[in-house]
């Protein structure tokens, strides 16, 4: 990491409001103006479990919060379902937490990197429903959710590339919280801004992030002007779209 802007690390949180309401399509424009073109661009088979065509809850924004797991090289053992409960619980705690749910901030939004895990699920619909619980705004990867039936009825904002079905233990184990990880192309710092919505992920640079803001509501700001004028010729009802 070279590049002194990046180096600098800002602090995010305070201005982190003037994210609410953009769509991650103004944000890419905000990007473009301040000649990040084509960065932060999570591939596009990260995709929302579910949308809100209403009220767009699946939309969001906030901090990153990195993970990342890796394959294990551990080996299971042979043992009995009693002893398996054990082991299971144990390697939950001692090898696969993450993220420490006590370092979540609230405004913190989740990005796993468990890249290539064959079917593991380590998004499932207690323990991303507890991280919303300690502060996140959702979950974010390149990996696999399961229980998404539950993920979906609850509302809870996960962006997934697979729909998975298995558990971390004798998997995958935790390999670092809080580093730099690469996800879906995109590098995500701990502490960059994440927006999602129904067009994909976008990682803002944190040192950026003020800048990019500002641009991106000039984009959004003409884009509602012009489509509530749309809205009038065609004879569509005003809605918060182009009113907020
Ligand atoms: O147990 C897991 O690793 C994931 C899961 O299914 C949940 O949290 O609901
Ligand atoms: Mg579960």
């Amino acid at each position: 990491m070279t590049d002194v802007e990046v180096d600098k690390r800002t602090d995010v949180r305070s201005g982190l409001e003037s994210y609410q309401g953009l769509r991650v399509t103004d944000v890419c424009d905000g990007m473009d103006a301040v000649g990040l073109e084509d960065m932060g661009q999570m591939s596009r088979d990260i995709r929302p479990l579910w949308r809100d065509t209403e009220n767009f809850k699946h939309r969001i924004y906030g901090v990153a919060h990195t993970v990342r797991f890796v394959p294990t090289q551990r080996p299971v053992p042979a043992q009995t379902p009693e002893e398996f409960y054990e082991w299971m619980s144990d390697w939950y705690g001692q090898y696969a937490q993450g993220p420490i749910r006590d370092q979540i901030q609230p405004g913190d939004l989740i990005v796993i990197d468990g890249f290539e895990l064959g079917s593991v699920g380590f998004i499932g619909s207690n323990n991303a429903l507890s991280w919303i619980a300690h502060g996140a705004v959702g979950a974010v990867t390149n990996g696999g959710a399961r229980d998404t039936d539950e993920l979906i009825k609850q509302q809870t904002p996960v962006y997934s590339r697979y729909i998975s079905r298995t558990i971390r233990p004798g998997r995958i184990e935790l390999d670092a919280t809080q580093v730099t990880i690469n996800c879906g192309g995109a590098v995500v710092h701990p502490g960059d801004v994440v927006v999602a919505d129904g067009d994909g992920v976008v990682v803002v640079p944190a040192a950026k992030a003020e800048d990019v803001a500002t641009h991106a509501w000039r984009h959004a700001t003409r884009d509602k002007e012009k489509r509530r004028a749309l809205y009038g010729q065609v004879g569509l009802e005003e809605d918060w779209t182009v009113t907020t």
